[in-house]
């Protein structure tokens, strides 16, 4: 279901519709919302953003990363920016990078059997334009560790063109913090 979700958000990105197809598409979209609504659960039992085995966690709102190479402390996949991330002139929306890198990062960070931890800075360079519908190369490196703190690194590369770099810290939650 996300997939088609996926499908529709970046066909609906992409369409300037007469007023009858977007009259039409608005009560299609509509019915469809009828019909989950009876499944709302709490937020600690939702699907979404809950379920590692599908991508994105089957959080709707993350850019798909698809793991080609992972150990403890490096990691490479692959993403492509649908439509529906596009900023403009074919370049990638620059909160969607970020957003990206946050995922990707923080699931090297808790990899492995590490405790769970919260992103307490992600400083994001933007060094090209990064094109959408382009399929992308990201590296991910867990850097060092002090204490609670985690230093991570990140690149995205459109071929060998790097178009973003990150430096993230992620905290070690204490037992209980929230
Ligand atoms: C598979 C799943 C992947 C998911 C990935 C997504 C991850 C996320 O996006 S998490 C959501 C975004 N992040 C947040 O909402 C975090 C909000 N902030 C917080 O909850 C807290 O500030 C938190 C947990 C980061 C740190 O608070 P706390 O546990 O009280 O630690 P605190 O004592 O302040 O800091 C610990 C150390 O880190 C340092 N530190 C904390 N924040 C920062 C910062 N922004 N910059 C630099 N250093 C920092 C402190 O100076 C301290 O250093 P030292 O031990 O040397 O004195």
């Amino acid at each position: 279901m996300l997939d088609a979700l996926r499908v529709l958000r970046d066909t609906a990105s992409g369409v300037d519709l007469p007023a009858d197809v977007a009259r039409n598409a608005s009560l299609d979209i509509e019915r469809l919302s009828g019909l989950l609504k009876p499944y709302l659960v709490a937020d600690t039992l939702q699907a979404a953003g809950r379920t590692p085995g599908i991508g994105g966690r089957a959080h709707a709102l993350l850019p798909m990363v698809h793991v080609d190479e992972a150990d403890d402390n490096r990691l490479v996949g692959h993403v492509t920016f649908g439509r529906y991330y596009l900023g403009g002139f074919g370049a990638a929306h620059g909160g969607a990078i970020p957003l990206m890198f946050d995922e990707i990062m923080g699931r090297l960070s808790n990899a492995v059997g590490r405790p769970m931890a919260r992103t307490a800075y992600l400083n994001v360079n933007f060094r090209a334009i990064t094109p959408i519908d382009v399929r992308l190369r990201v590296e991910v490196r867990h850097d060092r560790e002090e204490g609670r703190k985690r230093f991570l690194t990140a690149a995205l590369y459109d071929g060998e063109t790097v178009t973003a770099d990150a430096t993230a810290l992620f905290i070690t939650l204490k037992p209980g913090q929230r």
